[in-house]
């Protein structure tokens, strides 16, 4: 479970990127978060992950508190914490099998392991036929299919996707929000995805949570809107 507990973030330059945020986000659910351009969406996102920590309140993410991490302990925190980003983020050298392959290693997991966790990922994003080629032989929504297999092939109980379909044209979005719908509902993986993509908001109708200056404006819970 995600409990974000009256999270305030000031940036030195004196932006209140986020104000008082309280949610509560359950095991297996998926949440798109939505506002304007410098609402704080990013900013969340980071004190999510552990890349910044909260100037007040508490995020306890699977009863990890982590503003209160070692610097040295986010990295083992984060393993937990799949992350997809609108830029793709894959090495360019490797291949797509060893782009995935690659993730698992720095696990210490066995090649063998590797090797079948690979293959399963591959046949999850649909890509088993793109094993050896390189980033730069693939399309967009393909690149996008990859990122999140490595994300995920671990396993996380949390899965961060940033703005994930802001490089793809509609189609392909489609097909990367059904990809991620069906993580969450194989592996109940929890997925938040910031999104500016209202269409595929109002198309496949989930959790929305709306912020606005740094402060949550809106959260439609499960169905039924409800103003915070
Ligand atoms: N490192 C930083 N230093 C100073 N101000 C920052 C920093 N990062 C973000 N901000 C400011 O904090 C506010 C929230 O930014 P944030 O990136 O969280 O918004 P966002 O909703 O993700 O925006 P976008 O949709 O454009 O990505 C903005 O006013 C932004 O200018």
């Amino acid at each position: 479970m995600i409990e974000i507990l009256d999270v305030s973030k000031a940036y030195p330059n004196g932006v209140h990127a986020l104000n008082h945020v309280k949610l509560k986000i359950d095991d297996g659910e998926f949440v798109y978060v939505i506002g304007a351009t410098g609402s704080g969406k990013s900013t969340l996102i980071k004190i999510l992950n552990g890349e910044i920590v909260p100037d007040e309140g508490l995020v306890i993410v699977n009863g990890t508190d982590v503003g209160a991490l070692k610097h040295r302990k986010v990295p083992y925190y984060r393993r937990n914490i799949g992350c997809v980003f609108q830029d793709y983020r894959l090495l360019p050298t490797l291949t797509v099998f060893e782009n995935i392959a690659f993730a698992l290693e720095v696990l210490g997991m066995s090649k063998k392991e590797i090797r079948k966790r690979v293959r399963d990922v591959l046949e999850l994003v649909d890509l088993k036929d793109k094993e050896r080629c390189y980033p730069n032989e693939l399309s967009g929504g393909q690149q996008q299919r990859v990122t999140i297999g490595r994300a995920i092939a671990n396993r996380p109980q949390v899965l961060i996707a940033d703005e994930p379909t802001g490089n793809l044209d509609p189609e392909k979005s489609l097909e990367i929000i059904k990809l991620l719908e069906k993580i969450n509902e194989t592996f109940n993986t929890t997925i938040l995805m910031v999104t500016h993509d209202i269409v595929l908001v109002e198309k496949f109708k989930k959790r929305t949570i709306t912020l606005d200056h740094g402060y949550v404006v809106h959260d439609s819970f499960k169905g039924g809107y409800k103003s915070v």
